[in-house]
């Protein structure tokens, strides 16, 4: 088995590369730099030439504030170059293994989302990743998989754990939304679960699964959990999503419903404090 990662140097592309050693199959990491794909062309000539029969796409337009004014870079990434990747799996017969958010729904249920859920973003970003989703599932590739998850961090790249350790560190206070809630996912989880139990999979059609770790928590929860398990002094108040303006909307519940991915795939995720616990660790261990 060939494995193509695309944006590994991203956070789930990194955790992948960390991961990989320990599964039998061939990997090929691949950062922007090295291959874009937007460069539909390329991608084609890379999986031709090193025979690739999976194709992990971790590349993704992730800044979701700046999205509202980079509308056409999120498209082309999210969109855009995910349709072409859809054909291209479909034309050659690879299986992919794509990546979406939360950030597709509106956040006005009150129970955990479906994947059947309909979807209603409510941002830029979350609206680019949903047309990646409707076009990978128009063009139904075999074998392929799109797993949506939510509010993922790592020891790598840039994400909400990473800014609170700063400000945690920088900062006597702060102020962090309350009202906004959501399960944390630890990029090492979603990795994990990925080769150990995806990288076979088989379907006739284009499956949507969600993967979050355990628990439900508000961002303010979030924080709080950092700075206590980080032992920082900083002191965290809850404020209303409406006194923290941003440039893009979030939605207020986006809690995804992992039921089905467990009892298909027969897996146990991991509680959001307990990863949460280990990434600090590995990042303390690394400073
Ligand atoms: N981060 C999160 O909280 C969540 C992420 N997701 C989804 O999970 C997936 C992985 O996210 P995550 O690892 O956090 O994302 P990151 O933003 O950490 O990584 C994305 C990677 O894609 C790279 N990239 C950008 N443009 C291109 C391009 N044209 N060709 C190839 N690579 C490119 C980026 O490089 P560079 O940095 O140099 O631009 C970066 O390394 C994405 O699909 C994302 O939408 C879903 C829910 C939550
Ligand atoms: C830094 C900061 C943020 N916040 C709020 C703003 C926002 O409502 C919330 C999260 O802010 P961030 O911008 O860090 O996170 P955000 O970029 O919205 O995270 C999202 O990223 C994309 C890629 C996804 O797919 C989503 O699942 C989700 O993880 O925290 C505070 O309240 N206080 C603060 O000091």
């Amino acid at each position: 088995m060939h494995v193509l990662v695309t944006g590994s140097n991203g956070q789930l592309g990194s955790e992948l590369r960390d991961r990989s050693l320990n599964t039998s199959a061939q990997f090929f990491f691949t950062s922007k730099e090295q291959l874009d794909i937007t460069h539909t062309e390329a991608v084609e000539a890379f999986i031709v030439n090193y025979k690739i029969t999976t194709l992990i796409n971790c590349a993704a337009y992730t800044a979701v504030d700046k999205a509202e004014d980079q509308q056409d870079a999120a498209l082309l990434l999210n969109f855009e170059a995910v349709k072409r990747i859809g054909e291209l799996c479909k034309k050659l017969q690879i299986r992919l293994i794509h990546l979406s958010t939360d950030y597709v729904f509106d956040g006005t249920a009150s129970q955990p989302y479906k994947n059947t859920s309909p979807c209603k973003p409510v941002n830029l970003y979350g609206r680019s990743k949903q047309l990646g989703e409707q076009a990978l599932l128009e063009l139904d590739v075999p074998n392929s998989i799109i797993i949506r998850t939510s509010w993922v961090y790592s020891v790598y790249g840039f994400n909400f754990v990473k800014t609170m350790l700063r400000l945690g560190a920088e900062k006597q206070y702060i102020n962090v939304v309350a009202d906004q809630v959501g399960s944390p996912t630890y990029a090492g989880d979603l990795a994990d679960f990925i080769l150990n139990t995806l990288l076979d999979f088989k379907s006739d059609t284009t499956e949507i699964y969600h993967y979050s770790n355990e628990g439900v928590c508000s961002w303010y929860d979030f924080a709080q959990e950092i700075m206590r398990l980080s032992s920082a002094a900083c002191v965290v108040y809850p404020i209303p999503a409406t006194q923290f303006p941003t440039q893009a909307a979030r939605p207020y519940y986006s809690v995804l419903d992992t039921s089905r991915l467990k009892q298909d795939f027969q897996v146990r995720i991991p509680y959001w404090r307990s990863s949460l616990s280990l990434c600090i660790s590995k990042l303390q261990n690394a400073a």
